[in-house]
């Protein structure tokens, strides 16, 4: 064989290779058509029966110099190929989407905006213990700057005889203390009963990782109109969590900002695993901005400034933190929150840092 007959063999194959993709894309068309067909009549996508009915068809016909095995095999791949682009289809049409949506959703909490390139910092203590206590968070975080205060009132615990928060008594602490020292309240609402009677108290409903599938308290949450932090679940995939907030918008509330707090896996030397690629993907799939609590996330103290430098660089929205006047004795969180001190020197080197990401 001469190199002129070889390269006129791969000129054939290339041709074949063009007739093959321009078939695969047809048949990708056709199979897009009865995606929408059976997302319509509420048909599962797997169809095995039909699948194993295509697979008899092609075997009766196969005479070619491939093994039957390794043609079942092409096509089993194909099929797999076709149910994922039928899920591609269903998954970009979400109103959370960038499909749906490609411009930036901007929330606004009393003129601090999340999505439009600034960020933010919200922080304050794990839980609401007093007005002292929350005043002088606030107060500091004031000096630094900021207006964006947590703190937990209605508080899900792990064990039932944790401290459960001051419940409403809390609320009302915080939004006399955000009255007082010009801030705005992120507060997590753990029922949908509560849902109504939170609105008179705080700027931003926060949902808790342990409810980011209560679909019955995320319905609430959408149909009211209030800014929604939304946390990512203990153990939940980039998709569940993008579906939780589609639960969300799809009541017709779109001003949600998504937490990014960390997730279960085998690690130990950290509280959780801060999934720091969850930020661009979220930002690249949805138009929703993206918040990285790196308290939650590393549960330690000497993290939480290189995770927080971190999620700036990486594009985040806002960096969420906890601080308590006197973590040693707070009831909630103690090993992990920073004290006032540790506060002003994390917000100043974290401005710096951001000043030269600028
Ligand atoms: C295209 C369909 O959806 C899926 C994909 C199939 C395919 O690629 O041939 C077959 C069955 C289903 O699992 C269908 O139901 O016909």
């Amino acid at each position: 064989m001469t190199t002129n007959d070889l390269s006129q063999l791969r000129d054939k194959i290339d041709e074949v290779n063009l007739q093959i993709l321009e078939l695969l894309n047809k048949r990708g068309e056709i199979v897009q058509e009865i995606g929408h067909v059976k997302e319509k009549q509420g048909i599962v996508r797997f169809d095995p029966v039909r699948e194993r009915q295509s697979l008899d068809l092609i075997i009766e016909n196969h005479d070619g110099p491939f093994e039957l095995s390794t043609v079942q095999h092409i096509f089993k791949e194909i099929f797999k190929a076709s149910l994922e682009l039928q899920k591609d289809n269903h998954k970009k049409a979400l109103l959370v989407s960038r499909k749906a949506q490609p411009e930036n959703t901007i929330v606004d909490v009393n003129g601090e905006t999340f999505g439009d390139g600034s960020q933010r910092f919200i922080m304050g203590p794990c839980a609401v213990e007093s007005y002292d206590q929350v005043k002088e968070v606030a107060v500091a975080m004031k000096e630094q700057g900021l207006t964006l205060l947590r703190g937990g009132a209605f508080k899900p615990r792990t064990s039932p005889y944790d401290f459960q928060g001051l419940g409403i008594e809390g609320l009302q602490i915080l939004r006399r203390v955000a009255d007082e020292v010009g801030m705005s309240v992120v507060s997590e609402i753990l029922t949908p009963q509560d849902v109504e009677t939170a609105l008179d108290y705080v700027d931003v409903i926060q949902i808790g990782a342990r409810n980011m599938q209560n679909f019955e308290l995320l319905k609430t949450v959408g149909s009211v109109k209030k800014p929604v932090l939304l946390k990512r679940g203990l153990a939940a995939t980039i998709e569940e969590f993008i579906n939780a907030a589609e639960y969300i918008i799809s009541r017709g509330n779109d001003q949600i900002i998504l937490c990014e707090r960390g997730i279960r896996t085998y690690e130990k030397a950290t509280r959780n695993t801060l999934d720091i690629s969850a930020v661009p993907i979220l930002k690249k799939e949805t138009h929703l901005p993206v918040t990285v609590d790196v308290t939650h996330s590393t549960g330690r103290k000497d993290l939480l400034f290189p995770a927080a430098k971190a999620a700036l660089a990486i594009g985040a929205d806002a960096v969420m933190a906890e601080v308590h006047p006197d973590p040693a004795v707070a009831l909630s969180d103690s090993a992990q929150q920073m004290d006032i001190a540790e506060f002003n020197s994390f917000i100043e080197d974290l401005k710096t840092f951001k000043d030269k990401l600028a």
